[in-house]
């Protein structure tokens, strides 16, 4: 490829040095192999010479600086643009251009949002974990792979570390940004509900394994900063659609509802949190009356409603995080046309799950707790059950088991329903076990999706020495590349 590639030089600005010192540029007029053809203009006169294509520097700076930020595997911008670099270097860079463009556009053309997708993400170990010398078990290889070096006992009471390896569609380690996992995650299914279909996305994990980091946004302090969390950046995307002249003619509004589960009642995040009532008609048509839905023309005008919902979240007190959220939050953002009746069109739900701890791990062990706590398991089983019949296409969808179910009713039913769920993970030896629980259900939900390469493939399940050993693929598409060389 680098001899096509090298033909690319022609027309590019680069720098020549004179036999009598001087430095200045001329203009690539072809490339034969290792030689290449400069010209310049000096004194009215056209002149040329054969340079070493191993001599040459292009100038072209602006250029670069989108090459840089296409290869840049992470999506920040370059600190640096260098004001030259050799023509080595830039065919190599030019190279991996067309080699990542090759493989956005397969993934483009072929692979559609699987039907469920399921992800890890691993957050850092907090100051208080390192204050406390706590030990980080967890380690993401890449390629969907994640480690967790389970601390057990021999018979003899000798320690040793059992490696168990989980595959998951995409795996995130802790350098991951909210950005990044978004890409992979969400953002994919921001078109399927601009199609008229209906997509959710779930937060699962142990209390303050980063389930509202992610969803909300980035935490300063106590300070939540809701323009960088998946619910905006997908607020983002749907305002890109809606303005986008592709979909013009559906002629489109954008609604928000901000709700949560407690206890399984449902309560307005965006009116003070009245209680609402969940009712089904005879077409089984789950309503939730009364709830709000505002209006919105722009992304701002929904990270607004962010604010307000998330200030008013029901929150508890569990041994893992003092701020725990012991409810389910749930972020509509509804496509309705704008006709008469306001038909809806499509709808992206975003769900930041309860904590999901067991009884025994909460610190106050009153009534009213453990009735909580029984209340957000049972609506993670009954979560796990509908996924598990969407995944099997079946008829049949046990939604009525809990009220997180039932209001979701509409994301476990149709052809064109996309899920895709995060697991959260702590890294700490300590929380180990939630650990093991969080990746056992993912996993579960995984193994379930009749669509996925990672159901056909064998699983991996043994114990490895080292997180380097190599994993077998699962689920992959070109794009996951992207994520690893991220990640290492
Ligand atoms: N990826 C991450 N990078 C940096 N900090 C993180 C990350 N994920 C979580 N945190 C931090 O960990 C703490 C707990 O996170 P968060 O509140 O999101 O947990 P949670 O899973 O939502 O807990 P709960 O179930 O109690 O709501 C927060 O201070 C948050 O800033």
């Amino acid at each position: 490829m680098e001899n096509s590639l090298s033909r690319l030089l022609v027309g590019l600005s680069v720098q020549i040095s004179r036999s009598d010192g001087r430095v200045h540029s001329a203009t690539v007029k072809s490339v034969d192999r290792s030689t290449v053809m400069v010209e310049w203009h000096e004194r009215n006169m056209c002149r040329g010479k054969g340079i070493d294509l191993s001599e040459l520097c292009i100038l072209n700076p602006e250029f670069l600086d989108p090459i840089n930020s296409i290869t840049n595997s992470t999506p920040d911008p370059p600190t640096h643009v260098p004001e030259k670099v050799s023509a080595k270097s830039f065919i190599v860079a030019l190279e991996t251009v067309v080699h990542s463009f090759l493989c956005t556009s397969l993934a483009f053309f072929k692979i559609e949002p699987q039907r469920i997708c399921v992800c890890v993400r691993k957050r850092p170990l907090n100051k208080q974990e390192i204050n406390k010398k706590e030990i980080d078990v967890v380690s993401v290889p890449g390629k969907g792979a994640l480690l967790v070096h389970e601390p057990k006992h021999k018979v003899d009471l000798t320690k040793y570390l059992d490696n168990q390896v989980f595959h998951f569609d995409y795996s995130f380690d802790e350098t991951a940004t909210n950005e990044l996992v978004y890409k992979f995650t969400a953002k994919p299914l921001v078109q399927s509900i601009f199609e008229g279909g209906m997509a959710t996305c779930f937060a699962y994990g142990q209390t303050g394994s980063g389930k509202t980091h992610t969803m909300g946004g980035d935490f300063t302090g106590k300070q939540q900063n809701s323009a960088k969390g998946i619910y905006a950046l997908a607020a983002h995307d749907v305002f890109a659609y809606l303005n986008h002249r592709r979909y013009a003619n559906l002629d489109l509004s954008a609604y928000v509802s901000f709700f949560e589960i407690y206890n399984g009642k449902v309560y307005d995040l965006l009116h003070k949190k009245a209680k609402l009532r969940v009712l089904e008609d005879e077409r089984q048509q789950v309503q939730v009356v009364g709830l709000e839905e505002v209006y919105v023309t722009s992304a701002e005008e929904v990270i607004k409603m962010i604010q307000i919902g998330s200030s008013c979240r029901t929150s508890g007190q569990t041994s893992a995080n003092a701020n725990s959220s012991r409810s389910h939050a749930i972020l509509q953002i509804v496509l309705r046309r704008n006709d008469r009746a306001t038909t809806l069109h499509g709808k992206f739900s975003l769900v930041d799950l309860a904590g999901n701890e067991r009884g025994t791990d909460v610190s106050s062990n009153d009534r009213s707790t453990l009735v909580e706590t029984a209340e957000i398991n049972r609506s993670l089983l009954a979560l796990k059950e509908c996924i598990r019949s969407l995944g099997k296409n079946s008829d049949h969808i046990p939604f009525r088991m809990s009220t997180l179910t039932k209001v979701l009713r509409d994301s476990f039913i149709g052809e064109k329903s996309r899920t895709c769920m995060i697991a959260m993970v702590s890294p700490g030896m300590t929380s180990c076990e939630y650990t093991m629980n969080t990746l056992r259900y993912a996993d579960r939900v995984k193994e379930l999706n009749g669509n996925s390469k990672a159901s056909e493939a064998p699983k991996t399940q043994e114990p490895m020495n080292s997180s380097s050993e190599e994993v077998s693929l699962h689920g992959m598409n070109p794009v996951i590349t992207r994520v690893e060389v991220s990640q290492t």
